[in-house]
């Protein structure tokens, strides 16, 4: 038997959850689920799922990093005596990372001492997203001798995109010397999208053709032919494309330097191992719905009646239509559907309701009563009968990772 931990280690929270496998290929059954969440506004706070069980938002004292928070997660299973697969650290078999800058990785890989030192070469390229999660291979490494450490790549699902997609139009030699290319992200998420839609259409992966759109903290959009990513909005970090909770999105690359002359300074946030430039951090953090609206909860944005967030609101719509256009080209119109997903894409409908107002000209229609009931199955149908189909897909990046660690599994 197999315990796997899936860890997703983001800006202000680290998500664990627990699964077991019965047996090479066999898919994973969730065990537990926990989290800890405000690490950027202390104090954290602890919520724990256990069939019936659950704690939550339980303030706990004394974290103060990421990986303070997977140390605690740690105890917390160990300790729990309801949880009789766990009874000691030595019991879990594999620990599934999510890594989102994967470089020219195409596939999850094992975590030795080479790759280890390449994913820290790779840090530079995404200095606030990488470092978390690096931080906690490490302290698993060293907390988890027995388990297997594997790192999944939000990148690697894009290593389908050609060449014409993925290239920017900059001097090639110092793109290649500099590895300045476009890698897109959310890929875990979009793998876990495409096969189960590609389940719910009843069609095989290979001929499964969507426009997906991942609306969370992060948000981007994914063109997938034929069960393949072929464009994803997002491009060398995961600032490009559509704006985020703190992120910009898409703007005139030369907008920073008229924004602040201490665009290419070091941010007051950065370390001796860390380099991150001020530009960097104003267009990453203090951008998107917190700079517009002053809140990062898309929830309140979308119910206030305050220009700000009118304005917030009509933004993510514009710049989601650009994408689906775009994508809905590139495709030849061949779209199985179009899919909502993420915190945002799932609870979301009058945004899902404003967008696909404005795609009926494309052959989407949706239904309002099916749209604004509350998404309980994986996939569902928020469409009426039309040209294309309108889906919501409630993604789950940790059991992706479970998964494919379950079906790939190798136990020396
Ligand atoms: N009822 C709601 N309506 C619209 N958006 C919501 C609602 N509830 C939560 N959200 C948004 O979902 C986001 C979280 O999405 P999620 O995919 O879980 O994010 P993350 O990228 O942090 O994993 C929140 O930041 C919030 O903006
Ligand atoms: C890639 C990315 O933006 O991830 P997240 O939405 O978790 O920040
Ligand atoms: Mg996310």
């Amino acid at each position: 038997m197999a315990i796997i931990l899936s860890i997703n280690s983001g800006s202000s929270s680290v998500k664990v959850s627990i699964y077991k496998s019965a047996a090479q290929g066999h898919p994973p059954t969730q065990l537990a689920d926990a989290s800890i969440s405000g690490l950027t506004a202390p104090p954290a706070q602890l919520t724990y799922e256990r069939g019936s069980e659950e704690i939550k938002n339980q303030e706990v004292k004394g974290i103060r990093s990421n990986e303070d928070a997977c140390e605690y997660i740690l105890d917390h299973l160990v300790k729990d005596g309801g949880l009789s697969e766990i009874a000691s650290r030595d019991d879990i078999t594999h620990a599934c990372h999510r890594v989102v800058h994967g470089g020219d990785y195409p596939a999850a890989h094992v975590i030795d001492e080479d790759t280890y030192h390449h994913l820290q070469d790779l840090t530079d390229l995404a200095p606030l997203h990488n470092a978390s999660a690096l931080a906690i291979v490490e302290a698993c490494m060293k907390a988890l001798p027995k388990a297997k450490n594997i790192a999944y790549f939000d990148s690697s699902f894009h290593s389908t995109m050609p060449k014409e997609i993925e290239t920017y139009p900059i001097d090639p030699e110092i793109a290649k010397k500099n590895k300045l290319r476009k890698y897109g992200f959310h890929g875990i998420s979009y793998a876990f999208i495409t096969r189960s839609v590609a389940e719910f259409l009843k069609k095989p992966e290979s001929e499964t053709s969507i426009i997906a759109l991942h609306l969370g903290s992060g948000a981007s959009a994914c063109a997938v032919k034929n069960g393949q990513s072929l464009d994803n909005s997002m491009g060398l970090t995961p600032l490009a494309g559509l704006p985020g909770a703190t992120r910009s999105g898409d703007v005139d690359p030369s907008l920073i330097f008229h924004f602040t002359h201490d665009a290419g300074k070091p941010s007051p946030g950065s370390t001796k191992e860390l380099h991150i430039s001020t530009a960097e951090e104003i267009l990453n953090k203090k951008s998107g719905w917190k700079a517009l609206a002053g809140t990062t909860d898309f929830g309140t944005i979308s119910s206030s009646s305050d220009p700000r967030c009118k304005l917030a609101f009509d933004i993510l719509v514009d710049r989601i239509l650009g994408f689906i256009g775009s994508y809905y080209v590139k495709l030849e119109g061949k779209v199985d559907a179009l899919v909502f997903a993420g915190g945002i894409g799932e609870k979301a409908a009058l945004l899902r309701k404003r967008i696909l107002e404005k795609c009926r000209c494309l052959g989407f229609e949706v239904d309002d009563e099916k749209n604004d009931k509350a998404i309980e199955d994986v996939v569902q149908d928020i469409g009426k009968e039309a040209r294309h189909r309108t889906l919501v897909c409630q993604t789950d990046e940790q059991f992706e990772m479970a998964r494919q660690c379950a079906v790939g599994l190798q136990t020396k």
